[in-house]
């Protein structure tokens, strides 16, 4: 039998779903298509110029691997992205640069079909009109692509977020379903694909609602008996983004209600974002159908952001606000508060606050206090490399110097100062920490353990060194 697009790619595809995991693939690989083989070159149209390039960032490799066993060495690949003439897709995406003064969205008129009985929506979102009504979208327009950084925390749902906000309803990534822990960017990123959409298509009504407020327009519609009213009207919404959705827990009437709206809106291409605290697995008292209905697209986390992405948050709201903070009092705040950026957020303000209304520099003493006040819950870990900058600048010298192979003896000490503390303050094994200071083995950690522990005991000089440290790294 002779070798057709579809074939050579349906035995790629077989190939590379036993390499990578399934989320992955359903996400990477379903939504490409072969469309021609000539020579030995395999053309596949990808949905978008973003698609096309995380392919070859993250991809290339297993394609090369996968296409060479189909067509050998000379095998090439060719893609092919669609783009479709409609206003706002003209451009990739990835070359947009939103801009930073936004102001307010607009509101969207909506021609409610003649056959609507009832023009006038009873919905707060509406003002009646005669055939036409307004929705305001509820998106805010601060919550943008462009202020939600990018991480290896959140790599995977931004990235899907910038795919469903190039082609809402047109991707398989719908429902897209955001979900992680508290105050980690849900709502930001439910708001910025909003965002974006309108910017792209503005001819798109977008709606944004807590499930909250959901539930109690849907109660209130009952009570008033226009439950009818209210389906219809979410049923005009082109991408619907109800956040929060695990609130609907145990609400079997909201539900219901819930189902049909999301029914109609998936079978006519309409796009659906949800957030939730929880994995659709996870979730409780949520009937199984629309469970299923939320496993049917893409489900996204959010992850706690790592000590890198914490640190450009941090610089970016202070860039943002206009205010100058020194580095070691970010490092400080981002190495204390680490599992919810809204706590971060909080963080940084109280002490923009404290240090104008007392009219005080901000200090590190001050930022203790702040962390010790305003996040008491945090859980302190140190790590390993917040260690050497501690005793690096303790002893005023660079990282680089600490680490090097050099004997001079207040190096070394320096060194066994920062392995002594590896050990003391992290779960990190002997030889994970000789490998994360200077390259060196467990035993050469264990003797310096051994020797701070000795000079403490036996040099007055020594052992204030071990106590500011101690200080400075506990506090
Ligand atoms: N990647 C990010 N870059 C910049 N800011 C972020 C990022 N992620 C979250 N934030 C900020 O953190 C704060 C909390 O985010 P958000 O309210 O979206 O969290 P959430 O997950 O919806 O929280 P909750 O679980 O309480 O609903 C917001 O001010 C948001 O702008």
């Amino acid at each position: 039998m002779s070798k057709t697009a579809e074939s050579v790619w349906n035995n790629c595809l077989a190939f590379i779903e036993d390499n990578i995991t399934s989320q992955a693939y359903k996400t990477w690989f379903e939504p490409i298509k072969a469309v021609k083989l000539t020579d030995n070159a395999l053309s596949i149209q990808v949905p978008s110029k973003f698609f096309y390039e995380w392919l070859e960032e993250h991809y290339v490799k297993i394609l090369k691997v996968a296409l060479t066993k189909e067509l050998g060495t000379t095998a090439k690949l060719v893609y092919i992205i669609r783009m479709e003439n409609t206003y706002g897709n003209k451009q990739p995406f990835t070359e947009k640069i939103p801009s930073a003064n936004r102001s307010n969205l607009q509101s969207q008129d909506v021609d409610v079909p003649l056959k609507n009985k009832s023009p006038e929506l009873k919905n707060p979102f509406i003002i009646p009109g005669i055939r036409n009504v307004k929705i305001e979208s509820q998106l805010n327009p601060n919550y943008n692509f462009e202020s939600f950084l990018e991480g290896e925390s959140n790599r995977l749902a931004r990235s899907a977020g910038l795919a469903v906000a190039n082609k809402p309803g047109g991707t398989s990534f719908n429902p897209l379903l955001i979900f992680g822990g508290v105050g980690l960017g849900k709502t930001h990123l439910g708001h910025a694909i909003g965002v974006d959409i309108k910017d792209k298509y503005p001819e798109k009504t977008v709606l944004y609602i807590s499930a909250e407020k959901f539930t109690q327009q849907y109660i209130e519609s009952v009570k008033k008996n226009n439950r009818n009213d209210f389906i219809h009207f979410y049923q005009i919404i082109d991408v619907l983004i109800v956040d929060d959705i695990q609130l609907l827990s145990g609400k079997a009437g909201t539900q219901d209600v819930f189902f049909h709206i999301f029914n109609h809106l998936h079978q006519n291409g309409k796009q659906v974002i949800l957030t939730s605290d929880k994995a659709p697995v996870d979730m409780i008292d949520i009937e199984q159908r629309l469970l299923s209905r939320f496993k049917w697209g893409l489900s996204a986390e959010l992850n706690h952001p790592d000590y890198d992405t914490r640190v450009a948050i941090i610089k970016n709201k202070l860039y943002r606000d206009g205010v100058e903070m020194p580095d070691d009092i970010v490092e400080f705040l981002a190495n204390n508060i680490k599992t919810n950026i809204r706590e971060l957020e909080g963080a940084i303000i109280s002490l923009i606050a404290h240090s104008s209304f007392n009219k005080k520099e901000i200090t590190i003493d001050l930022a203790r206090k702040i962390v010790d006040n305003y996040v008491k819950h945090t859980k302190r870990e140190v790590s390993i490399d917040y260690i050497q900058k501690v005793v690096s600048d303790y002893f005023q010298m660079d990282v680089d110097t600490l680490q090097s192979k050099t004997r001079k003896r207040h190096i070394v000490q320096a060194r066994q100062l920062a392995m002594f503390f590896a050990k003391k303050f992290t779960k990190a094994s002997l030889a994970s920490i000789g490998s994360q200071i200077g390259q060196r083995d467990h035993a050469t950690v264990l003797h310096a353990c051994k020797t701070v522990d000795n000079l403490s005991s036996t040099d007055k000089q020594f052992r204030k060194y071990v106590e500011d440290l101690s200080k400075k790294l506990t506090l």
